[in-house]
């Protein structure tokens, strides 16, 4: 099991440090684990020039799976948008051809009191984002700042063509298949031509699969129906953006951005493991930050890449537990739990697993 390990910027380093004590316990109980780290994000432009070097996907593409902490920071906003940390992590993602991003966002009961919702609207809720990952308006050409008629203009393009949609169309169904049979796709037909196409190839794909009971939402309104009552949700198959910002809504109904992992994967389930938030540049170097999403990707590495399901709940068992204990970072305390940094927490992962 080669694993490439590319901490990034921010928290990054201070997270990923806690998953791969995770690796190492799995490895000196007998899976052939071996890690190679690299650069990526604002560290490697540091180093390199480049958010994304070549030695670092040359590392990545060899790998079989990538655990990631996250990338970016203040530090690196005034570089040209060519070079910034957040490129990387769009052309490590584009590169390795990892188009299916999920992200589950899965209430654990003894977090109900952190959730931003009550509790009655949110136990046990168990939601997955499939989230297209390698096309949308982050990818899109033309894009640009420019002058026009005397005055600058900034511009994107939202586009996808219909293999991009059929694709992730059948992982979400698969999904919805391995579930419980219903899948709601998220778009903003009314106004974009690019998620008109979208919802038309969604639909023809739901004929394959006549199990799955296949429903269209708008995005603002899908943004209000998480909110008000999430659990009407099973699977969520979206775009690139509409999915990145839905799945940081789902995540405090969990109780924290800290708390959900992401798989993001190819046809091959070669996969990039994250945690969903960013590098938390405002709490970043204080031991503070959440490591559970990241050790929680560890989970689904063990899962989805390595088909390892055992590993992958005896990991989110660990996790459990340490709840059930009472154990919280800050960003999940509640009245009568503990607060720990982010190594503790890490310790106390481990003495679980
Ligand atoms: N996958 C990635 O590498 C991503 C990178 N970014 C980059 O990260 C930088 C910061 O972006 P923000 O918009 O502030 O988003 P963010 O997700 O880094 O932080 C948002 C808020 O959540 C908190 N937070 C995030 N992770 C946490 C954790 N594990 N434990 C406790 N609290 C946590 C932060 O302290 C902050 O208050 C930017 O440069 C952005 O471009 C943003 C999102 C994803
Ligand atoms: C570079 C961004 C698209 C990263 C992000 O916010 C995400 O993938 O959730
Ligand atoms: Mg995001």
């Amino acid at each position: 099991m080669k694993i490439a390990v590319l901490a990034g910027d921010g928290i990054g380093p201070e997270i990923i440090a806690q998953a791969v004590r995770v690796l190492d316990v799995l490895k000196k109980d007998g899976l052939d684990i071996e890690i190679e780290h690299g650069l990526i994000g604002g560290c490697a432009v540091d180093v390199s020039g480049e958010p994304y070097p070549d030695a670092t996907h040359q590392l990545a593409a060899q790998a079989d799976a990538i655990l990631l902490g996250a990338v970016g920071g203040p530090k690196y906003d005034v570089l040209p948008r060519a070079l910034r940390p957040e490129r990387g992590l769009l052309a490590i993602r584009k590169a390795l051809g990892l188009f299916a991003n999920l992200r589950p966002a899965i209430l654990y009961s003894e977090l109900s009191e952190a959730s931003s919702l009550k509790a009655e609207v949110v136990a046990g809720l168990d939601i997955l984002i499939v989230r297209e990952l390698t096309g949308d308006i982050y990818f899109g050409d033309p894009r640009g700042i420019e002058t026009r008629d005397g005055q600058r203009v900034g511009f994107n393009t939202m586009i996808y063509n219909e293999s991009e949609i059929q694709r992730i169309a059948h992982v979400a169904f698969q999904a919805a298949q391995k579930r419980n049979h219903k899948l709601t796709s998220v778009d903003k037909m009314n106004v974009l031509e690019c998620t008109q196409l979208w919802r038309n190839v969604v639909e023809e794909v739901s004929k394959e699969y006549p199990d799955v009971t296949l429903s269209h939402m708008l995005v603002d309104n899908a943004a209000m129906q998480l909110v008000r009552d999430p659990k009407q949700f099973d699977v969520i198959v979206t775009g690139n953006m509409f999915g990145d910002i839905l799945s940081d809504e789902a995540s405090m109904l969990t109780g924290s951005i800290g708390m959900l992992p992401s798989a993001s994967l190819d046809s091959n389930n070669k996969g990039l493991y994250e945690p969903i938030h960013g590098s938390a540049p405002d709490i970043a170097g204080q031991n503070i930050a959440n490591p559970l999403a990241t050790i929680l990707s560890i989970a689904m590495m063990m899962r989805y890449t390595f088909n390892l399901e055992q590993a992958a709940q005896r990991i989110e068992n660990a996790v459990r537990k340490v709840l059930a204990q009472g154990l919280r970072t800050r960003d999940i305390v509640s009245q009568g739990t503990h607060i720990l940094g982010t190594r503790e927490m890490g310790d106390a992962v481990l003495s679980n697993l």
